[in-house]
C-alpha cells in the first residue's frame, strides 16, 4: 500500500458488523483500533485474534488492535466508525466528545431510528455532537451482513453525509475488490430505508415462521417498500433512493438471509415464541424491534398509512396474534396499487 494512504482508524463497538468493519479497514492496510467495553473480550482480541462471541471461527488479521480506553483508542486519528446499536449513540458521541483531543469525522453505521424524539442517528449525533470534536457525520448503509463480509465475499454498501468530501474520503477508506462502496447524497432516503427494512425484515420473518411461502414473502417486501418509500418520500427523501442499495437491495438481504438477526427473531414469533425469547435466542442487536415503534410513532406524525408497520407493532407491544395480524392485512379496503405510486411522486420534492 502507498504509505501516504495508510491511516490509522478507531472502530467504536467490538460487535459483529464494527468487527467485520475494522477487518475490511485492516485489509486495505489500515492501523484499526478496535473500541470495546468488554475487557474479557478485547483481551481475547489482542492475545488470540478472534472475537469468538459475535463472529466465532473468524481469524482477525492483526493489525486490529483491541482498546478498553477509548481516550487511548482516539490518539491520532481523524476518522471513528461508531458500530454501536441505535440506543447506545448517544453515550458513544458524549464519550467521543470528551475522549477525543483533536477534530474527527464519524462514520455511523448503525440501523435505526429513535423511539419518541423520532430522530435519524446522523441527527442524533448531530444533536449530541461537540463540534470543535465531531467535524463531519458520514452515514455507511446497504445491504451487508458481517458473516459474509467477514469471508470476503462480495458485497456493496452506500455513504452518505451533509458534506460529500467526507462521504467521498470515507469511500476511498473501505473500498476494495470484495468491498465495493458507492456515494448518495440523499442522506435521509440512505437512513430511512436502513432503518425501516428492519420492520419488514421482522415481518417476513413471521411469514416464514407461519409457513407461508414465497408468494407472502413477495408480497410483504413489495408493500413493505412501497410504505417505507412513502414515509421516506414525506419526510425528504428522494424516492429513487429506495430503489437502491439501501432500499431494495437491503431490504432483500435482510428479508431473506438466514445471517438477519431481524429475520430470525421474526421467524421465532411466527413459531409461537415470545417477543423476549426471541431477543434472549439471538443474544445481539435486533434493531428493528425498537424502530417498529418508531416506526409506528413516525407514520401517525406525518399522516401516512403503514398497515405493516402498524399490524407489527400491536403483535410486538399489544400482544396481537401473528395469525390475526394477518388476516387483518389481507381483509383491508381494496385500492388501486397505483394510488401509492402516485402519492409517492407528489410527495418527491
Ligand atoms: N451485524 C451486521 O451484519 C450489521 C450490518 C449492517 C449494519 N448493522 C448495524 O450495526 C449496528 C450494530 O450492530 P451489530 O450487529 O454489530 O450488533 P452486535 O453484534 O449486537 O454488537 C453490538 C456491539 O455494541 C456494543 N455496545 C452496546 N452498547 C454499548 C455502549 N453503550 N458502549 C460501547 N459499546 C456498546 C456491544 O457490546 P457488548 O458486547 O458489551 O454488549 C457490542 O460489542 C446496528 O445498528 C445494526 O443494525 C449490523
Ligand atoms: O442482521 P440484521 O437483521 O440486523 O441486518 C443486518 C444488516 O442491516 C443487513 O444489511
Amino acid at each position: 500500500m502507498n504509505m501516504d494512504l495508510k491511516k490509522k482508524v478507531t472502530v467504536a463497538g467490538a460487535g459483529s458488523w464494527g468487527t467485520a468493519l475494522a477487518m475490511v479497514l485492516a485489509d486495505n492496510g489500515h492501523d484499526v483500533k478496535l473500541w470495546g467495553n468488554n475487557a474479557v473480550q478485547i483481551e481475547e482480541i489482542n492475545q488470540t485474534h478472534k472475537n469468538k462471541k459475535y463472529l466465532p471461527g473468524v481469524e482477525l488479521p492483526v493489525n486490529i488492535v483491541g482498546f478498553t480506553d477509548l481516550a487511548e483508542a482516539l490518539e491520532g486519528v481523524d476518522t471513528v466508525i461508531l458500530a454501536v446499536p441505535t440506543k447506545a449513540i448517544r453515550e458513544v458521541v458524549q464519550k467521543i466528545n470528551k475522549d477525543a483531543n483533536q477534530p474527527v469525522t464519524v462514520v455511523h453505521v448503525s440501523k435505526g431510528i429513535e423511539p419518541d424524539s423520532l430522530l435519524r442517528i446522523s441527527e442524533i449525533i448531530e444533536q449530541e455532537r461537540n463540534e470543535e470534536k465531531i467535524s463531519d457525520i458520514v452515514v455507511l448503509s446497504g445491504p451487508s451482513h458481517a458473516e459474509e463480509v467477514v469471508l470476503r465475499h462480495p458485497t456493496t454498501v452506500t455513504v452518505s453525509s451533509k458534506n460529500m468530501e467526507a462521504a467521498a474520503k470515507v469511500q476511498d477508506l473501505f473500498i476494495n475488490q470484495n468491498f465495493r462502496v458507492y456515494t448518495n447524497p440523499d442522506l435521509i432516503g440512505v437512513e430511512i430505508g436502513g432503518a425501516l427494512k428492519n420492520i419488514i425484515a421482522l415481518a417476513a420473518g413471521i411469514i416464514d415462521g407461519l409457513g407461508y411461502g414465497d408468494n407472502a414473502k413477495a408480497a410483504l417486501m413489495t408493500r413493505g417498500l412501497a410504505e417505507i418509500a412513502r414515509l421516506g418520500t414525506v419526510m425528504g427523501a428522494n424516492p429513487l433512493t429506495f430503489s437502491g442499495l439501501t432500499g431494495i437491495g437491503d431490504l432483500i438481504v435482510t428479508c431473506t438471509s438466514v445471517h438477519s438477526r431481524n429475520w430470525r427473531a421474526g421467524n421465532m414469533l411466527g413459531k409461537g415464541y415470545t417477543l423476549e425469547q426471541a431477543l434472549d435466542a439471538m443474544g445481539m442487536v435486533v434493531e428493528g424491534v425498537r424502530t417498529t415503534k418508531a416506526g409506528y410513532q413516525l407514520a401517525e406524525k406525518y399522516n401516512v398509512k403503514m398497515p405493516i408497520t402498524v399490524a407489527l407493532y400491536k403483535v410486538l407491544f399489544e400482544h396481537k396474534d401473528v395469525q390475526a395480524a394477518v388476516d387483518s392485512l389481507m381483509s383491508r379496503d381494496k385500492k388501486s396499487e397505483m394510488e401509492d405510486l402516485v402519492d409517492i411522486l407528489h410527495s418527491a420534492k
